[in-house]
Parts: structure tokens; sequence; C-alpha cells
């Protein structure tokens, strides 16, 4: 189902589109000089939403002209086994790319997991050695995580690349987003407060933001009226909740804000679904086909 789109709507499935098709070409041009980008997704046990994904994954992996290798692994699987099937992707030439999907069983420690990735084919950015260059601004070898990096790219459409003078407000402090997020708004210049669930006044502290970035994982947590008139929302929450007055069972996915409540707010704001999901994808690509420049000693476009 889509939402009521108006012109303040960032269309990410746009913007998303848009990068792909700049894969395709460059990796067009690679394939003449015998260059195919390979992107490894390893998933473990039949969680239904990360199977989905993880499919979106592959298929775009297979628009885009690579070879996209997915290994399916029992829930049950010894984390040796996951760690010696790593061990090969990262010797495996054919390979630029390795993806773990998360969450993983609990039995496996997710940490040991993702640090044995090679950080040169680590396009999730998760290892140690690209969260240390994305801190310290050695971004032109560094792999930034793809959530991030795609919202990053639709706040640049709305403020072009400077962000200085402007207040960031970054709500959620994971790894996979609220962090790297905040590195990449500071290195855009821009004022950045990470705020999170302990955070008091939180509603205070959002309404200061020229741009605010929602990764709880809470639907509706942020209040229409904690937004600034005029600011730019970038909503990276994915819930699935029940459809109210639907067949019961069915679902419907929504962000951390009210779109509707957020919308009559902001200057421009991202929808879910349709936003910063399909931008989290183009940049996978976009990472794996750098990976693959890198590796050969090839220029990338991004
Ligand atoms: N190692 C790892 N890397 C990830 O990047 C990773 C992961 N694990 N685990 C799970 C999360 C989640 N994630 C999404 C990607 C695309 C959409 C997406 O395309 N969403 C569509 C809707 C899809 C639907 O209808 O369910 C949209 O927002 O328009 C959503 C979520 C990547 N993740």
């Amino acid at each position: 189902m889509t939402q009521a789109v108006n012109n303040r709507t960032i269309s990410g499935k746009d913007a998303a589109e848009n990068i792909v098709e700049r894969v395709k070409a460059r990796t067009a041009e690679l394939a003449g000089a015998g260059i195919k980008p390979g992107l490894a997704v390893i998933i473990v046990g039949s969680d239904p939403a990360s199977q989905v994904y993880v499919s979106a994954k592959g298929k775009k992996a297979e628009e885009c002209g690579f070879f996209s290798f997915k290994q399916q692994l029992p829930p049950e699987v010894a984390e040796d086994r996951l760690l010696a099937l790593i061990e090969a992707l990262n010797r495996d030439p054919a390979i630029h790319g390795i993806l773990v999907q998360l969450p993983l069983p609990s039995h496996i420690d997710a940490g040991k997991v993702v640090q044995s990735i090679a950080p040169e084919k680590d396009v999730d950015g998760f290892h140690f050695i690209n969260v240390g260059k994305l801190g310290t601004g050695e971004t032109r070898t560094a792999f930034v995580p793809c959530t991030p990096a795609g919202s990053m790219i639709l706040i640049e459409r709305i403020h072009g690349k400077g962000l200085s003078g402007l207040s960031a407000v970054v709500v959620g402090r994971s790894n996979i987003v609220g962090k790297p997020m905040a590195n990449l708004l500071l290195a855009a210049n821009a004022t950045v407060t990470i705020a999170h669930s302990r955070t008091s006044n939180l509603d205070a502290v959002c309404r200061q933001a020229d741009i605010i970035v929602a990764a709880v994982g809470r639907p509706r947590m942020i209040r229409g009226d904690w937004i600034k008139q005029g600011a730019t929302v970038i909503d990276v929450g994915i819930n699935r909740v029940l459809l109210e007055g639907g067949e019961p069972g069915k679902t419907r996915l929504v962000g951390d804000l009210d779109f509707g409540e957020a919308a009559a707010r902001a200057r421009a704001i991202t929808p879910v679904p349709g936003g910063v999901g399909p931008m989290t994808i183009a940049m996978l690509m976009a990472n794996t086909l750098r990976a693959a420049c890198l590796a050969h000693d090839a220029s990338a476009p991004f």
C-alpha cells in the first residue's frame, strides 16, 4: 500500500533507481575489462523478513550484472562452520562483497562473525577498520554502512553536500545506523546530537533539529509536534504493525514517525515503505561495485 505522496515526499525509490542505473552502467564497462563484481550473502535460519530482504538483495545484484551467491545455513549451524565459510569467501577472488544477514541466532557470536569478514570485502561497513575509517574521515577507502549512506544521499537531495550551520538530531545509537549516521552528518559539517530512548526531554531535543533522523524501531515514537516547522525528516524505522480495521493478521509497514503528522510540518520527509529501505539495497550494490573496483585498481563512480 502506498501512502499519500506529496511534493514534500523524498522518494527513496527514485533515488535508489538512479544509483542502481549508475552501478549497472559501470558494471557493463568493467565487463569489457573482464571484471564482474561478486556479492555473497549468508543467511542463517528462516526468519521470513530476513528471507525477503536477502532475496531482494540477490535479485538487485543480478539486475546490476553482478555475480550473486547466496548461502542458506540451518538455524542450528555451528559458529565454526559459519567462520570457515567466511574464511573461504575472504580468499575467493570472484567475491568482492560479503554480507552476513543480521540478526544471527543467539548461539553465534555476531561480533566475532562480523569481524572475521575481510575489511576490503565488508560491504556492510561493520568491521572495526571501516568503522574507524569513517570516524576519522578516511572515506576514500572506507565502506560506509548502507542505511546511513543511503540516508545521507537523501539528505543531500534536499540540502546539497554541505550542512554547515544546520542542527541534526539522530534518534537511535546503534552501530548499524545511529552512530555511523552521526559521523556522516558531522563530516558534512552539521551540528550533531545523538539522542536515544533515555534522553530526557526528547521532544524538545527533536524540536530544535533542522534535520531529524529517526532510527529507533518503535512505530510512531516520534510525534508530529516534535518536528520543527520546515525540518527535513528521514524515517529509518521499518516496523510491521497489524492493520487496524483490516483482515485479522494483515500487517503493514510503518516508520518511527506518523507520516501524516510529520509531513504536515516537514519541508521534506521520507515515506515507509519507499524511503530509506530501497536506498539501503542500492548502497549495498554501490559498495559491492566499489569493492570490485578497489580490488582491481579500477575507478569507481561512488
Ligand atoms: N548484515 C545486514 N545488513 C543489512 O543491511 C541488513 C541486515 N543485515 N539485516 C536486516 C536489515 C534490514 N534491511 C533492509 C533492507 C531493505 C529494506 C527495504 O527495501 N524495504 C522496503 C520494503 C520491503 C517490504 O515490503 O518488506 C521499503 O522500505 O520500501 C528494508 C530493510 C537491511 N538490513
